[in-house]
């Protein structure tokens, strides 16, 4: 609805009675698919449409009748109080009637609650509370709802809630404790686990709700064995839907102080691994294998695979090559800690905060391996950016022990009210348009792995999208000291030179354009900065005429090889000598006194096209040229042709730190170790190989044979 819409702030002309409401939520119903795995739409939030969650407790709000609602407005300082009057149909939201203490019924839609939205979870009769509700209008005849973005405005009440009107307490929804149990086992069994949690949480909140007689049912077998049971039982379903802060919590209230509380050590220290929090979790499990469990072996098992996180994280120590070999697009959440000694989080000059080295490390040494917050399994470009958004949501209002550290993370220009992740009414608070700025500012696409998005023929573009809190305090460099790669969930980052105690660590946030004007805009469209890395700022430095110039050339050059690619059989003569040709003059379009020492990335293109294409013609010593040129290209140390004694490692270690580590330098030493090998050169040969191997170490984050890149 656009601003100067009639109806906008206004009661609706007519509103729907329950029984038409019924009619079409019934048919909606019907329809639905209840398939556990069918795919559910997300509604990604869009900025330009933010209102901030409502930050008050439901006791400081107004409670309004339905029929107070006006269309399309956030109802500041109020909040509405309703009874589910139907079972919710499931789409890109959750939606069911609800009906006031008046009669009047309305639609309510919960959005971004993903599948354990307090609606999907709910039996109908239950009470909820929106706060600060905003009432939209779906543009055609008397389609008004309740929309609830922010999963912190609307609650569950506890049937004692005494801001329940008189009029919407009906009684209990089941008779006896025992029977909710019961339920709660039923709907377990049935893997309906939000539906579990839910019976199970009632006969811990809804005592005072029973009758004398029932509560004293309760009472009577409450000798410490039911509490803790229902507690024990909870825990275990808080821990299958990765609410590990709750099954924490659960179990260790289960506890009875007999040695059965192993149980409750065993299922606290699997929540506390789920958290990765590896410590607390060793000492919960060593307190349960204290108790002499009769599981024994199932603990022992849990306690090893928690000392070797623990390893992990202190030494930095894993088998990538068997971590490859476990992948398959199933599993893509590897069973590893995160290993980030060698880092810390401080200051930076560039902006905000930064990632500095902690100790000196050397060009192919690993910086940091971090294992993904978050990373929904959704390697489909088109839905990888909302799954990842969904589950940062109901991450965020799961487990709030976490939403600190995302929180804090940097959302762009959004306005923070300062109490997101506050407990208010129990619940963590959640702004959406808080969390979609940060996952804009902060998230990474990955490849299932960077080694197999480095083979010809894969198809390329298939990218999850996740979240790695460490690595989201990296600036970035267009001529970066470091590299990441992905294996899974798992992000490794490497040094491509070496890198001093207390020097900013940076990364290329997406692969640097060649052209100084086009990658700044992006910079600046993207994460809101223009970056002033030291080739960015030469270039900023040079004149504006050339640039224009190099543009020029290269739109040519482009289209020349555009129409002659290298992998469509041995290329025509003419075509090389224009290329040569047109890459002199682009050579010459660079100054001096700028690129010194510098990429000059505008000539990365065509020498890459040259190379392919002489390689095509069997040209080997045209090929080693080229190759050796393409590494000065990208501003790396390149032996001169004639020098048979350079060291391979050392090319990663140009003075000034100024290159750019790309797939590209491997490749080029590849076909530079071929052609040479062609040529009988053999010791020059064995020399590119090992620097290409170092270099695909980089690049993929462990080492491989260079084989893997045929083509
Ligand atoms: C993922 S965050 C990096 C950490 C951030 N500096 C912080 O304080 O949390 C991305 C944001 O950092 C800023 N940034 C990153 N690299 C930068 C650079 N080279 N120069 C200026 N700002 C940069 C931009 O505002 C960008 O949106």
């Amino acid at each position: 609805m656009t601003e100067s819409h009639p109806l906008r702030g206004k009661l609706p002309p007519r509103r729907l009675a329950k029984e038409e409401l019924a009619r079409t939520h019934k048919s909606h119903l019907k329809k639905q698919d209840l398939t556990p795995d069918a795919p559910r739409p997300v509604k990604q939030p869009l900025l330009d449409q933010a209102y901030p969650a409502s930050t008050r407790s439901i006791r400081d709000l107004e409670i309004v009748p339905l029929s107070d609602l006006r269309i399309e407005e956030h109802h500041r300082g109020k909040g509405v109080v309703v009874k589910v009057i139907s079972p919710p149909y499931v789409g890109a939201g959750v939606i069911s009637l609800v009906e006031d203490e008046l009669g009047n019924a309305d639609k309510i839609a919960i959005y971004n609650h993903s599948d354990s939205s307090i609606l999907s979870g709910v039996p109908e009769g239950c009470i909820v509370a929106v706060k600060e509700p905003y009432y939209k209008y779906n543009g055609s005849g008397e389609d008004y709802m309740i929309c609830v973005d922010h999963p912190s405005d609307v609650i569950l009440l506890r049937f004692t809630d005494p801001i329940i009107p008189e009029l919407l307490r009906l009684g209990p929804l089941l008779k006896s404790a025992v029977d909710w149990r019961s339920a709660g086992d039923k709907a377990f069994i049935e893997r309906d686990f939000p539906t579990a949690v839910f019976w199970q949480v009632l006969p811990v909140w809804s005592r005072s709700y029973l009758s004398n007689k029932q509560c004293q049912a309760l009472e009577a077998s409450d000798d410490g064995t039911f509490r803790a049971g229902i507690f024990a039982k909870r825990a275990g379903t808080n821990l299958v839907l990765g609410r590990y802060d709750a099954a924490k919590a659960d179990a260790l209230a289960s506890r009875t102080g007999a040695s059965s509380d192993w149980k409750a050590y065993f299922t606290a220290g699997r929540a506390c691994y789920g958290l990765c929090d590896y410590q607390t979790s060793r000492g919960y499990l060593e307190s349960a294998l204290g108790l002499d469990p009769p599981a024994t072996s199932s603990v022992k098992k849990e306690h090893s695979r928690c000392l070797s996180r623990l390893y992990e994280e202190s030494t930095g120590s894993y088998n990538f090559e068997a971590l490859f070999d476990s992948l398959s697009p199933t599993n893509v959440h590897l069973d590893v800690a995160s290993f980030l000694s060698n880092t810390r989080v401080a200051d930076s000059p560039l902006h905000g905060r930064g990632l500095f080295a902690a100790r000196n490390i050397k060009a192919g040494e690993l910086i940091y391996v971090e294992k993904a917050t978050l990373m929904p399994n959704q390697y489909e470009p088109s839905r990888a950016s909302a799954a990842l958004y969904a589950m940062m949501v109901r991450q965020l209002y799961d487990n709030p022990s976490l939403a600190s550290t995302i929180l804090s993370l940097y959302g762009g220009a959004y306005q923070r009210s300062g109490h997101e992740g506050d407990l208010v009414d129990g619940v963590p608070i959640v702004d959406i348009f808080l969390v979609e700025s940060i996952r804009n500012k902060n998230c990474f696409s990955a490849p299932l792995s960077t080694l197999d998005d480095t083979r010809p023929t894969t198809t390329s573009g298939r990218m999850a999208k996740g979240l790695w809190l460490h690595a989201s305090y990296m600036n970035h460099s267009c001529v970066p000291n470091s590299m990441r790669s992905f294996l899974g969930d798992l992000l490794i980052s490497r040094a491509t030179r070496n890198i001093a105690e207390g020097e900013e660590l940076s990364q290329q946030y997406v692969p640097v354009k060649a052209l100084s004007d086009v990658r700044q805009a992006q910079f600046l469209a993207g994460w809101g900065f223009t970056c002033q890395c030291a080739l960015c700022e030469a270039e900023s430095r040079g004149s504006r005429q050339m640039l224009q110039k190099r543009k020029e050339i290269l739109g040519r050059i482009e289209r020349v090889c555009g129409k002659n690619t290298p992998n469509k059989g041995v290329l025509p003569d003419s075509a090389i000598r224009t290329v040569d040709r047109l890459t002199k003059q682009l050579e010459e379009l660079h100054e001096t006194e700028v690129y010194a020492g510098l990429p000059r990335l505008a000539l990365v293109y065509p020498v890459n096209w040259l190379i392919q294409a002489h390689r095509g013609r069997k040209a080997h010593a045209k090929v080693v040229r080229y190759a050796l040129r393409l590494l000065r290209e990208f501003g790396f140390r390149a032996p001169a042709d004639e020098d048979a004694n350079w060291e391979p490692r050392e090319i990663y270690n140009g003075k000034g730190g100024a290159s750019l580590m790309t797939i590209h330098v491997v490749t080029a030493l590849k076909y530079a170790s071929e052609a040479y090998k062609a040529l009988g050169r053999t010791d020059l040969a064995a020399r590119c190989e090992e620097a290409g191997r170092f270099g695909y170490m980089m690049v993929t984050g462990f080492e491989n044979d260079l084989g893997i890149l045929n083509g």
